[in-house]
């Protein structure tokens, strides 16, 4: 992109994102915010805020950008890429498959119906969790450890930290995640213990951030694994595109395929009602509106990203 495309984009920002985010607002009401972790359902419904994040680093923000909240599906991605770093694509692919399922996130139905029982994907709750089980660590809290740092490393924010309420919350009443684990397990595609395994699930996915946090680990991913503030690679190039090949064919659950009809940008959206986006080799993007749809991606932030992507031609068809 010519520095003026980048100057008109920036200067349109600057004198229409607040409008934008306020036409998005009202579709805040066609949502609801999610309950089955009840420490979420604090979060008020009406919040949006969004930060997109340029090469050097410079930040557009409007809305609610500087409201706290949790990971949730968001943080599959990089423990996708962690998991690779440690293991190679040959490991980890032998634990979790490549293609979308077109179920709900949380389904369990093709775990016994399609052979050999692994689960289709990375971003889907169970292969998320196969995902967790492959993290490198001589502990569970070792496990943990390293994921926090690497989301602190990629963020470029040494304060990321886990909210312990969050993670409590989901801990007492992740059933359905638990009776994923255990059928992941008697299908042998979890190595250890499905409390530890959890364990680790459960704190990336409550790790806290704010817009700009995701913004700036969506301009890593943007650049394709090269930070271009610090001006170094941070992921193998490779691991980047897996990653946003899966974000792009799986990212938005059961609505991926809509969204990349009306956004068509690699995104990961997390039932906090984050959505962590990009446009390549441009800008990061991260954006919270809790209030979900039924397929769980935020519905302010879903019409946000679709003005954006008209308003600039981001699609990348
Ligand atoms: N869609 C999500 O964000 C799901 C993450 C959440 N922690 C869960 O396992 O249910």
């Amino acid at each position: 992109m010519s520095h003026q495309q980048h100057d008109n984009t920036w200067r349109l920002l600057q004198d229409h994102l607040d409008e934008w985010v306020n036409l998005s607002k009202a579709h805040t009401s066609e949502g609801h915010v999610a309950s089955y972790i009840p420490e979420l359902a604090n979060a008020s419904p009406d919040i949006l805020g969004i930060c997109i994040m340029d090469s050097e680093g410079n930040t557009k923000v409007s809305g609610d950008s500087d409201f706290p909240f949790t990971l949730q599906s968001i943080s599959k991605v990089f423990t996708l890429i962690l998991a690779l770093m440690d293991n190679g694509e040959e490991i980890v692919f032998s634990k979790v498959g490549m293609e979308p399922t077109g179920d709900d996130f949380n389904s369990m139905l093709k775990l016994e119906l399609v052979e050999p029982g692994i689960p289709f994907n990375p971003l889907i709750n169970a292969g998320a969790i196969a995902i967790s089980s492959l993290i490198k660590g001589n502990t569970t809290d070792e496990q943990i450890d390293r994921i926090l740092h690497f989301f602190q490393h990629i963020a470029d924010n040494p304060s990321l930290s886990i909210n312990q309420h969050v993670f409590r919350s989901e801990s007492d009443t992740a059933h359905r995640n638990r009776s994923l684990a255990y059928f992941l397990k008697d299908n042998g595609v979890l190595d250890g213990e499905v409390d530890d395994v959890l364990r680790v699930y459960f704190s990336h996915c409550s790790v806290e951030v704010t817009c700009t946090d995701l913004a700036r680990m969506a301009l890593v991913l943007a650049h394709n694994g090269v930070d271009p503030i610090r001006k170094r690679r941070l992921i193998p190039r490779r691991f980047v595109q897996i990653a946003k090949t899966f974000m792009f064919t799986c990212g938005m659950y059961n609505a991926s395929g809509e969204f990349a009809m009306n956004v068509g940008l690699p995104a990961k959206s997390g039932v906090s009602g984050s959505i962590l986006t990009m446009v390549p080799g441009q800008y990061g993007i991260g954006l919270v509106g809790p209030a979900l749809n039924r397929k769980g991606n935020s519905t302010a932030g879903v019409h946000l990203l679709g003005i954006l992507s008209q308003e600039f031609d981001w699609s990348l068809f």
